[in-house]
C-alpha cells in the first residue's frame, strides 16, 4: 500500500486549503503523486465499514429510464413533473421547493430551447446545464459556496484533453454547442464547455442504488480526488444522491484511498483495457503488477479462455506456439482452434438474439435462448468463465421476472462460488448475492439455508453499505424473522424429542 513519504510536499491554492480543513475534519488530506496526480490519503486509521467521506453532489442528473425519478431524492414514488419545463419530476413540494433556486434557471433556459431539442435532452447535456448554472448562482451568491460545494474544485479536476481522440473532440465540441445555444451564456467558450464535457467523462460517477442498479449520474468534486485500484481499501456506494465512501479494509494512516472505478471481475488485460479507454491510465495496482505472471496468466485463461476438451481435467489453456489451437496446461490435451471458432460463433448469434429478446420483455423466450447458451458456453469455456457467470445473471434476473422461485434459487446458488472467485470476500456485489439467495430460501421454506446466507449477506453490506439505510433496516430485519423462525422450530423439535 502507498504511504505518504512518496509524496510530494504541496503549495496549494486557496480553495484546496479550505478543502484541506473540511478534509482534515474527516481524518484525511490531500497530496500529489509523479504518476497518478492528486491523491486522497488518511491523517488516521480507518476500520473496515467506517465512513471515509461523504459528500452531496455538484450537479447530478437522474437517468432517462422507464423508472422516473425525483430530480433531488432520487425516489420514484408519488412524481409530478415540473409544469413549465416539463422535464424534472418531484416526489413532492419540499424537494422541488429545495431545488428551485437551482432549477429555475434551467427551467427558463429548458422553456426557450423548444420542445424539440428539450425532448432530446441526454443527462449529461442536463448535467453540464446545470454546472453552469450552478457556477453561475454560487458567484452571484444566490445559493452558498462551501469548502466541499464550489466551482473553483471541479476547476482542478483532470480533463486528458491533449490525450483525447479527435473524432471524440468533434462529439464533444458539438455537444458543447448544443450547451450554448440552450444556455446563451456569453463567458463560455466551446472549448472551455469541450473541456469540462471531458472532466466529466473521467470523473462523473453513475448513481445507482443500494443493489447497484444504475439510477443516475453526479459530479463530487472530492470524491473525484480518489483513485483506482483493482484491489481497492474501499468502497463507494450512494444513499439517494449523497455519494459515501467507506473503507473495506483497515486503512492504516498514510495510506491512500481507493476505490474501484470498473467491474473488477475480468482478466488483467481486460481491466486495463476498460481504464485506458475510459479514464486513459495504465492501472499499476498490486493486482496488474501480476500480468504476464504465471499466476496471472492462469487465472486469465480461467476467467476468458477455454475449458480442456478431457472433461475429467480442469487445466486451462493457452494458445500453441504453431496458432493452430489451444494446448492445457495441466494434461497437455490440445483443442483446435476450427472447433473453438465453431462454438464461439454460434454462441455470438445466440447471445445477441437473447440479449434482443430481454431487452423486448419476452422474458419466458429470453429464458429459453439463455439455457440453450449455457450448455454451449460450458462445453467451450472454463466452469469459473466470466461469459458463463453472465449468463447465469440473467437467467437469474429472467427467472425472478418469471417468478420461477425455485429456479431463481438455483441459478443464484450457481453463481455464489463465481462471485466468491472473483470478487473480494468484502465486496456489495458477493453481499447481495447472499442477500437473494436468502430471501429465495426464506420464501421457499428452507429456513435454516436462509439465515445462513442472510447471516452472510449481514456480514457484507453492512461493511460496504453502513446500517442506517431502509435497505439495510430491512436485512436486518429479515435476519431477525429468519433467526426467531429457526429458534422456534428448534424449540418444537426439541420439545417433540423429549417426549
Ligand atoms: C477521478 S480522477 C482521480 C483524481 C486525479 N488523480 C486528480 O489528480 O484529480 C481520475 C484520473 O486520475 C488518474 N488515476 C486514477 N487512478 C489512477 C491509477 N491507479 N494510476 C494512475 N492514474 C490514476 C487518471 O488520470 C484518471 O483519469
Amino acid at each position: 500500500m502507498l504511504g505518504v513519504s512518496w509524496a510530494c510536499a504541496l503549495i496549494l491554492p486557496p480553495v484546496m486549503e479550505d478543502l484541506g480543513e473540511a478534509l482534515a475534519a474527516f481524518g484525511l488530506t490531500v497530496s500529489t503523486t509523479p504518476d497518478k496526480g492528486r491523491c486522497l490519503l488518511a491523517t488516521r486509521d480507518f476500520s473496515p465499514g467506517e465512513v471515509i467521506i461523504s459528500q452531496e453532489p455538484y450537479v447530478s442528473v437522474p437517468n432517462n429510464s422507464s423508472t422516473l425519478r425525483c430530480d433531488r431524492c432520487f425516489m420514484s414514488s408519488n412524481l409530478k413533473k415540473c409544469s413549465a419545463c416539463q422535464i424534472p419530476w418531484y416526489c413532492g413540494s419540499t424537494c422541488q421547493k429545495l431545488e428551485w433556486k437551482e432549477h429555475k434557471l434551467e427551467c427558463q433556459a429548458l422553456v426557450g430551447a423548444g420542445k424539440e431539442r428539450r425532448n432530446h435532452l441526454t443527462p449529461t447535456i442536463r448535467l453540464m446545464i446545470r454546472l453552469y448554472l450552478k457556477r453561475k448562482l454560487q458567484k452571484e451568491q444566490i445559493i452558498p459556496t462551501t469548502a466541499m460545494d464550489n466551482y473553483s474544485l471541479v476547476e482542478e479536476l483532470v480533463d486528458h484533453m491533449s490525450e483525447i481522440e479527435e473524432k471524440q473532440l468533434v462529439l464533444y465540441a458539438q455537444m458543447a454547442n448544443l450547451v450554448n445555444m440552450i444556455l446563451k451564456l456569453p463567458d463560455v467558450s466551446i472549448k472551455d464547455n469541450a473541456q469540462n464535457f471531458s472532466k466529466l467523462a473521467c470523473n462523473a460517477h453513475t448513481i445507482c442504488d443500494s443493489e447497484l442498479r444504475p439510477i443516475g449520474t453526479g459530479l463530487y468534486p472530492v470524491v473525484s480526488i480518489i483513485n483506482h485500484s483493482c484491489a481497492p481499501n474501499s468502497v463507494l456506494m450512494f444513499e439517494g444522491r449523497l455519494a459515501v465512501v467507506r473503507a473495506v479494509d483497515h486503512i492504516s494512516k498514510g495510506t491512500e484511498v481507493f476505490i474501484s472505478y470498473i467491474e473488477t471481475a475480468g482478466s488483467t488485460a481486460t481491466r486495463q483495457k476498460t481504464l485506458k479507454e475510459q479514464y486513459l491510465f495504465t492501472c499499476t495496482c498490486p493486482c496488474c503488477m501480476k500480468v504476464g505472471l504465471q499466476d496471472d496468466v492462469q487465472e486469465s485463461a480461467i476467467l476468458e479462455g477455454y475449458q480442456c476438451l478431457n472433461g475429467s481435467c480442469n487445466g486451462f489453456l493457452i494458445r500453441n506456439t504453431d496458432d493452430k489451437g489451444f494446448i492445457c496446461q495441466k494434461c497437455g490435451c490440445i483443442r483446435n482452434k476450427v472447433e473453438i471458432q465453431e462454438i464461439a460463433i454460434e454462441l455470438k448469434s445466440l447471445e445477441d438474439m437473447a440479449s434482443r429478446t430481454l431487452a423486448s420483455g419476452n422474458y419466458q423466450d429470453a429464458c429459453s435462448i439463455y439455457k440453450a447458451i449455457e450448455p454451449l458456453q460450458l462445453k467451450l469455456c472454463h466452469s469459473y468463465s466470466i461469459d458463463l457467470m453472465r449468463t447465469r445473471e440473467n437467467l437469474l434476473k429472467i427467472l425472478m421476472e418469471l417468478q420461477d422461485w425455485n429456479g431463481a434459487l438455483t441459478y443464484c446458488r450457481l453463481i455464489l462460488p463465481l462471485y466468491q472467485r472473483v470478487y473480494p470476500s468484502i465486496h456489495p456485489l458477493l453481499g447481495l448475492q447472499y442477500y437473494t439467495c436468502g430471501k429465495l430460501e426464506w420464501l421457499l421454506g428452507e429456513t435454516k439455508s436462509a439465515l445462513k446466507s442472510l447471516t452472510k449477506a449481514v456480514d457484507i453490506l453492512r461493511i460496504t453499505h453502513g446500517t442506517n439505510t431502509t435497505f439495510m433496516k430491512d436485512l436486518l430485519f429479515r435476519l431477525e424473522e429468519a433467526r426467531a423462525e429457526a429458534a422456534y422450530r428448534k424449540t418444537s423439535i426439541d420439545a417433540i424429542g423429549s417426549v
